[in-house]
């Protein structure tokens, strides 16, 4: 798993560990991190062009030691200081003696001809969005032909939300150190941050135990495992699915079907889509009529294409009386929005999956802060609430979140979210905790996104069908994290 960290965390650890160190050396191993990175992507230094975009703060101190690194080592650096005066002292100095220019943010900022474009504006210390001068300069830098690199955040991005108050710094790559912020990886800041590069500071030890997380693929083949020696079809959970109708049967196949693919035990199917799903799963155990008529399950999904009417109301209340995990999704969520005591109180869990839409049911849309909106709503409900996006976002009602490292803009099609909780119930079913297997769902099922995309457009069921190779490669040696 890898740990977010808030602004107030990173703080508190770096005041034992710059209290324990001596002066300027945290910004030593940052500042040798940066530069190291920059190599690498640019691939040489020796007859490179860059550009430092240099704030008040230890931001742009980080810049101006990393620049002095790639002077040292032939890079033409030029340093644009937004505030002159409070531009790092021993920063600055040391990209003088390396070789480096510097100039005022008027003067010739070699930005329409440079290699890299380093973001030092501000940091983990900035508050909204960029000032004029400095959102002038992002602007440039976003249409000139410089590799755009953050240092530690992009200016103007909230490390610890991701929203995005005005003009922000738009990086192909973040350098960050001691620990991934959240505001990188979630909300609009993932699409300024780019690619993440976490440069280990020696921050770990000092660091409070992370509230939110990204899972990785060994976290989620945890909850992979093929069956053993001892299992039969019912010995790792039952998940019985309650979705489609005449109208949408194809919900109900989508659904059952990616239960089964994700792990094939016994998938158990009640209402109005029997025949459809029959038809396309022989492997499902049908009932035309309510849950109850189903048989034992271990976990329900439901509400995909089943509508909103009375019948469709009664069966949710069934559902959700029992003392089983239960996945409330689409028109579930519609009508929980509307009866939320349906779902408060519950002795067993319940995942909630909505879209921003679906969200917005339950009060107000989920706005800039997607982690604290999911966790209000997980606390209201006493639920787990998967806010579905290019990131999706899990919370429980305890606070603990995850924010999802896979996926393609490929999976905004339809049915996907019906494949999504046949996934999420299938994991559920296994006994593991709610917050967890919703997480491990958006993981795999962004995975799959992967896997089926890589062959051009995608619909649906392409994703159930290259769910068991997606499992494959998850359980083995895994995707590389940079397709994540
Ligand atoms: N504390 C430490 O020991 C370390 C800090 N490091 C670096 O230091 C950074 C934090 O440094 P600081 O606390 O000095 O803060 P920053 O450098 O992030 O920003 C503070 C400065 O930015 C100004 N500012 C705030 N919002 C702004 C906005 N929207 N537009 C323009 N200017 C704005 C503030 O007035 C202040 O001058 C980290 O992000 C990291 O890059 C690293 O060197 C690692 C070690
Ligand atoms: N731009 C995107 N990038 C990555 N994933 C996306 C994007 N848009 C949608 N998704 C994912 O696709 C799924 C869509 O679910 P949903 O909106 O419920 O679709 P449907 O109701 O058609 O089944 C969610 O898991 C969501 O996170
Ligand atoms: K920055």
């Amino acid at each position: 798993m890898i740990g977010l960290s808030t602004v107030a965390e990173v703080r508190a650890a770096e005041d034992v560990l710059l209290a324990a160190t001596r002066e300027g050396a945290l910004m030593q191993r940052a500042a040798t991190g940066l530069a190291t990175v920059c190599l690498r992507l640019l691939g040489r230094a020796h007859g490179t062009r860059a550009t430092l975009l240099v704030g008040g703060g230890n931001n742009g101190g980080d810049a101006l030691f990393a620049g002095a690194h790639l002077a040292a080592r032939g890079a033409r650096v030029t340093a644009v200081l937004l505030d002159p005066a409070r531009a790092h002292p021993a920063g600055l100095a040391a990209l003088r003696r390396a070789g480096g220019r510097v100039a005022g943010p008027d003067g010739d900022d070699g930005l329409d001809r440079a290699d890299l474009v380093l973001d030092g504006i501000v940091g983990i210390g900035g508050r909204g969005g960029l000032r004029p001068e400095a959102a002038r300069l992002a602007q440039r830098a976003a249409t000139g032909p410089g590799l755009t690199v953050a240092v530690d955040v992009p200016s103007g991005v909230d490390a610890d939300t991701g929203a995005v108050g005005g003009a922000a710094f738009p990086a192909l790559h973040t350098v960050t150190f001691g620990a991934v912020k959240p505001g990188l990886v979630v909300g609009e800041g993932r699409g300024y941050a780019g690619t993440v590069h976490l440069v280990d500071i020696g921050l770990g030890p000092h660091l409070a135990p992370a509230r939110a997380h990204q899972l990785t693929d060994a976290d989620v083949a945890v909850h992979l495992e093929p069956p053993g020696p001892g299992d039969d079809k019912y010995s790792r959970g039952v998940v019985g699915v309650v979705a489609g109708s005449a109208a949408y049967p194809g919900a109900g196949v989508l659904c059952t079907g990616a239960a089964l693919r994700t792990r094939p035990g016994l998938v158990r199917h009640a209402g109005p889509a029997g025949d459809a799903v029959r038809t396309a799963w022989p492997e499902v155990i049908v009932t035309d009529g309510g849950p109850g008529e189903a048989g034992r399950v271990q976990a329900w999904v439901v509400g995909p294409g089943a509508g909103t009417d009375d019948a469709a109301r009664r069966v949710l209340a069934e559902v959700l009386a029992t003392d089983l995990p239960v996945v409330v999704d689409a028109d579930a969520l519609t009508l929980a929005a509307r009866e939320p005591a349906l779902v408060r109180g519950r002795g067993a869990p319940t995942v909630l999956t909505p879209h921003d839409r679906e969200f917005a049911r339950f009060g107000e849309p989920p706005g800039a802060d997607r982690i604290g909106s999911a966790r209000r709503l997980a606390a209201d409900l006493g639920a787990v609430v998967l806010l579905k996006g290019d990131a999706t976002v899990v919370a429980g009602p305890d606070g603990t979140a995850f924010v999802n490292a896979t996926g393609t803009s490929d999976l905004a099609t339809a049915g996907s979210g019906d494949v999504l909780s046949g996934i999420l119930g299938s994991l559920l079913a296994t006994g593991a905790p709610a917050a967890e297997a919703a997480a491990a769902a958006a993981h795999l099922h962004g995975r799959a996104g992967q896997v089926a995309a890589a062959a051009g457009p995608i619909v649906a069921g392409d994703l159930v069908r290259r769910l068991p190779e997606t499992v494959g490669r998850v359980r083995g040696t895994g995707l590389p994290d940079s397709e994540a």
